[in-house]
């Protein structure tokens, strides 16, 4: 292509699915362990289901898309039948906000509506409702009236209810899909299962969570696990480390002191395992359809009932060679027609929203961690230092007033490659709705100090875990909001301390990827590779200040997602004035999803 870098320059037909993956993937080290009970984990798809199609690494170890992947389930569940034993399916939540196959749509669309229905094609024994399906009460009524029917008592709330109008045009808050669900398997296996969401406070008006304490309280949830069943599936929107599923295991244990339990978790996008038990396993399968997880139980009968049951867990890289590896597929006999159904659906769809429409090239990579921040290689002092500036200013009446910007740097949740940046780019790298807001006359000195005060508040004192301290207590709401991006960032720092990944990297014997350490026996990763480099980021990120004296009267832009805590910031670092929501104006019609494009069409073009 005639320029240094290593990426293929995308056609307009980027998102098209390679038969052949263009790059050259490591294959799976062994195969699946199998037991009686078998389960393929889906979570935090967001949205990803035509797979990662850029050519850099670790890109192609997700190339796979939800065609294949529901080829890969059919062949699987073939395999299940020959060794008579049971397979299921179960998805941990968060389907809403992550591409332009969810986000893309024409005005007067839903979220994520459309991308459902390629979902609803799949046998989901189990789907959990997540929190990216309560920002929004349009979305949650869609997965109410359009989702949760078409699953047929497999869609789970547990804690998460909507408010609607009865028959009789009273409002009534009724679960978003059920409570519970009990069934048999192939095997006439009888299972319980729930559908948790971890104790989320940033859900739009007329939904509600119930915290996880209060729910195992309920009477429902007494008369859900009574009766024993041969397996507990606890599936849920909530991490399986450092959160709230022992609430829920106790509760069952409570009752039933020997029955297996497993555990299939979400939200903090990382590949994760414990085991609380002799008898349980916890499972969390990763993000963004980068990750399959596979957890089998080998539950033997009867007079098994009190020994610890073997367990197994495997993450697998989502593409072909990891499916037909597993299936003992080629390529020319892998695919199913309902797959490949799927993958054409998608396709189209993806033409149809008309993603592959070009904003520019992007000169290099933009990360949001793998470079440090702040430096040119970081999409988030690229979002704040140079797109923000630019998108949100031009146009603007209030362009020639000097202003300091901050947003969340979890606003950001995709990296940004060298090539063609185009709408699909666009809205993986930034997908929210967030809108720009800003108060006007606000003294620059006491702008400034509102980002680091802000960020004392959650990254860097949170390491001195003074529980019960005023810090602690606004770390606790952060992660209630919704504020979740700091685990999956120490995973990948740890990750790569841990696993000596400056020298993996530099011996360049293994491609780029995920590198998982957890708690559960063996390696649980199905391909090795070397592990990502990872810089530690801040919560919040701020624009350059402009060169004025501490007095000067500034525009203090922010996003509206972080309003709330900005504003108790902005009131202890001062106390002048006491700042409302009254003093926050709309500052420019531009959305934090569209700033980029914005930028590319004037910078990359
Ligand atoms: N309107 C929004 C909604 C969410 N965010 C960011 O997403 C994070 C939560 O997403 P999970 O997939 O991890 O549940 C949250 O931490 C915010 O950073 C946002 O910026 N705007």
């Amino acid at each position: 292509c005639g320029d240094a870098h290593d990426h293929a320059h995308q056609s307009p037909s980027a998102l098209r699915k390679r038969l052949f993956p263009q790059a050259q993937l490591t294959k799976p080290t062994r195969p699946l362990e199998w037991g009686d009970l078998n389960i393929i984990h889906t979570t935090d798809t967001h949205g990803w289901l035509l797979g990662h199609q850029h050519l850099s690494y670790p890109e192609p170890n997700y190339s796979g898309d939800l065609g294949d992947f529901a080829s890969f389930v059919e062949h699987m569940k073939q395999i299940a039948v020959e060794k008579d034993v049971d397979l299921l399916l179960i998805d941990s939540g968060d389907l809403h906000d992550g591409t332009g196959l969810s986000d893309g749509f024409p005005a007067g669309g839903i979220d994520a509506h459309d991308t459902n229905q390629f979902l609803k094609q799949l046998p989901y024994d189990i789907m959990a409702i997540g929190n990216h399906e309560l920002y929004d009460y349009i979305n949650t009524w869609d997965m109410y009236t359009n989702f949760a029917p078409a699953l047929n008592g497999s869609y789970l709330s547990s804690n998460a209810n909507i408010t609607i109008f009865d028959e009789n045009n009273n409002t009534v808050s009724v679960p978003v899909g059920n409570r519970y669900r009990k069934f048999t398997t192939r095997k006439g296996r009888r299972i319980t299962s729930l559908g948790v969401l971890f104790d989320f406070t940033g859900n739009d008006v007329n939904t509600t969570v119930q915290p996880v304490a209060d729910m195992v309280k309920e009477q429902w949830f007494a008369e859900a696990i009574a009766e024993e069943p041969d397996v507990f599936v606890l599936v849920g929107h909530m991490p399986v480390s450092y959160d709230n599923w022992p609430t829920v295991f106790n509760a069952v244990r409570a009752v039933h002191a020997e029955t297996p339990i497993i555990i299939l978790g979400g939200h903090t996008h990382i590949r994760d395992c414990n085991q609380p038990d002799g008898r349980s396993m916890a499972l969390e399968s990763g993000r963004y359809m980068e990750t399959i997880g596979w957890l089998s139980a080998k539950l033997g009968d009867s007079s098994d009932s009190q020994k610890n049951i073997t367990f197994s867990r495997r993450y697998l890289d989502q593409n072909r060679v990891t499916y037909e590896y597993h299936t003992q597929q080629r390529n020319n006999s892998f695919d199913t027609a309902e797959g490949q159904n799927i993958t054409q659906g998608l396709q189209e769809l993806s033409d149809k929203y008309e993603l592959s429409t070009l904003f520019g090239y992007a000169p290099q990579d933009y990360t949001i961690s793998r470079n440090p921040y702040p430096s040119n290689g970081s999409s988030l002092s690229l979002f704040i230092n140079e797109a923000a500036p630019y998108a949100l200013t031009f146009n603007n009446t209030r362009k020639n007033i000097s202003n300091l910007m901050i947003t969340n740097s979890g606003s950001q949740r995709f990296d940004i490659y060298a090539g063609t940046f185009d709408k699909n780019d666009q809205i993986a790298a930034s997908p929210f709705l967030d809108a720009f807001v800003y108060i006007k006359n606000v003294p620059l000195g006491v702008a400034q100090q509102v980002l680091p005060a802000l960020n004392a508040a959650g990254a860097d004192e949170r390491r001195k875990r003074d529980l019960g301290s005023v810090l602690q207590q606004r770390e606790d709401e952060l992660w209630k909001r919704g504020y979740v991006d700091r685990r999956y960032m120490d995973w990948l720092e740890d990750m790569d301390r841990r696993h000596d990944g400056a020298v993996k990297r530099a011996s360049q014997n293994l491609t780029l990827g995920y590198v998982t350490s957890d708690s559960c026996p063996g390696v649980g990763d199905d391909t090795l590779h070397a592990p990502l480099a990872s810089y530690d980021i801040p919560d919040f990120i701020g624009s350059v200040a402009p060169s004025a004296s501490n007095d000067t009267l500034i525009d203090f832009v922010f996003v509206d997602f972080i309003q709330e805590q900005l504003l108790e910031i902005l009131n202890e670092v001062q106390n002048t004035t006491t700042y409302t929501d009254s003093d926050v104006e709309s500052y420019t019609d531009v959305l934090s999803n569209q700033l980029l494009g914005l930028y590319a069409q004037h910078a990359w073009n």
